[in-house]
């Protein structure tokens, strides 16, 4: 059996196949990433004012499924589109937008032979819960992502499940598994399902507008009037568009009167500086709970292992950072030499996109503050997490859970309150 899932989020779509043995084995069966395609340009909701672009930018990767998938499959094998961050503020910002870019979407996938289930907006809850259940289906040892029940023993036999930290574009998600938390306490934060017969009671908060672009979006609102932007390389330089900047519900409200079209963006460097900035963007005065991460959003004690996936690796990876081993200190301390090298030695490295590089400063100290002042996690237990390449998104296993014909029983997963 085959499955197909596009993933749409802020900053980019890509298609994924599933394959999965055809006999029901409840214990046993496996499901497989068999192939992965990225879509050309950016998430499908920045062609909000070109809809029709959205659809024709799938195209390529779904006549590459139609080659991939067996001709004799194609009809029975669902597709799935879902989407996350980047169209939830695109529908709270212009619901028709949103609309017109899922109207052009669902043409272009309908053209295709496969059975196409729809197109939608995935809630936050579904993110981060969805994020949960993809760490703890990843097999470690296995290089090639496939999803295996093997992990999926009960606690009675001794296996701790993997928290999930997912960083987008456009928002971040925790989600975990507490003894202290049994959902009476804020229970939006709440989901409970059962699989491979054992219940699960998780903890998970997505936040939007906390995904890397929309902070560095509000860390660049902040210090459009002064002269030096301490997350930027000393010598950095670059012409900043603020209508460009602005563009966004999560930082709309602060452009300020009278702005002029752009301004200069100019770095010096600064970790201390650029983590002040940063932490900035956290509201950690009110909580109503018996504990909070920030923003007045409750969270229980963390617990156990996590894996953190997405921007977290990118970011960590490429700043040679994600041995966590290494006292949270000495991560600081490597990350302020970092932010410290000049622009033009940092530009001279090859194979990375220069705009990537301009902001693995601000990201690494963003993901640093996110992590320890956000949701408090403290030197010993900043160790307990494993920053981890992972070549499927969470809700790629959107589809695993609502195809009857999958070899595990996941039909009751999400119940949301
Ligand atoms: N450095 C680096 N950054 C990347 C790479 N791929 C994506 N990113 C960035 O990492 C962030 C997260 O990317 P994704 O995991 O694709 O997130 P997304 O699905 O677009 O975001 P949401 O809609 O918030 O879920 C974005 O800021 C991307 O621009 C990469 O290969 N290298």
């Amino acid at each position: 059996n085959y499955g197909i899932v596009l993933d749409a989020g802020s900053s980019h779509t890509a298609l994924y196949i599933y394959a999965w043995p055809a006999e029901k084995d409840n214990n046993t069966g496996r499901v497989e990433q068999t192939h992965s395609c990225k879509v050309k340009g950016k998430g499908i909701s920045s062609y909000a004012s070109q809809p029709w672009k959205a659809g024709e930018s799938l195209t390529l990767c779904m006549q590459e499924a139609e080659q991939k998938v067996p001709n004799k499959r194609h009809h029975e094998t669902p597709l799935y589109l879902g989407a996350t961050a980047g169209m939830r503020l695109l529908n709270m910002e212009n619901s028709s937008a949103s609309d017109k870019v899922f109207q052009a979407v669902e043409k272009a996938l309908q053209k295709f032979p496969f059975s196409y289930q729809g197109a939608r907006i995935l809630s936050g809850q579904e993110e981060g819960a969805f994020g949960w259940v993809t760490v703890n289906y990843l097999d470690d040892l296995c290089s090639c992502c496939v999803l295996t029940s093997m992990r999926f023993l009960s606690p009675s036999q001794g296996l701790e499940t993997t928290g999930a930290l997912d960083l987008g574009g456009a928002s971040t998600q925790i989600s975990f598994v507490s003894d202290n938390y049994d959902g009476s306490e804020s229970p939006s934060n709440s989901v409970t399902f059962r699989l491979y017969g054992n219940d699960y009671n998780l903890y998970t908060h997505s936040f939007l507008c906390y995904g890397k672009d929309q902070v560095l979006r509000l860390a660049l609102a902040q210090q459009t009037q002064v002269n030096f932007h301490p997350c930027f390389h000393p010598g950095y330089t670059e012409i900043k568009n603020y209508s460009v900047l602005y563009d966004s519900p999560c930082v709309s409200g602060r452009k300020p009167q009278g702005a002029p079209e752009n301004f200069t963006l100019r770095g010096n460097g600064s970790f201390g500086q650029c983590q002040e900035i940063v932490k900035s963007v956290f509201n950690f005065t009110s909580c109503k709970y018996s504990q909070c991460s920030f923003n007045g959003v409750f969270q229980p004690l963390l617990q156990g292992p996590f894996g953190a996936f997405s921007a977290y690796y990118f970011v960590m990876n490429f700043l040679n950072l994600t041995d966590t081993s290494i006292p949270l200190d000495t991560v600081k301390d490597k990350l302020a030499r970092y932010c410290a090298t000049p622009w033009d030695e940092i530009k001279l490295h090859t194979g990375v996109k220069l705009s990537y590089l301009a902001e693995y400063c601000f990201s690494g100290t963003y993901i640093l503050t996110l992590l320890t002042e956000g949701y408090n996690f403290t030197s010993e237990s900043y160790s307990n997490i494993k920053f981890i390449k992972k070549v499927s998104r969470s809700y790629a296993t959107l589809f695993l859970l609502h195809t009857p014909q999958m070899p595990h029983d996941l039909s009751s997963f999400p119940v949301d309150h």
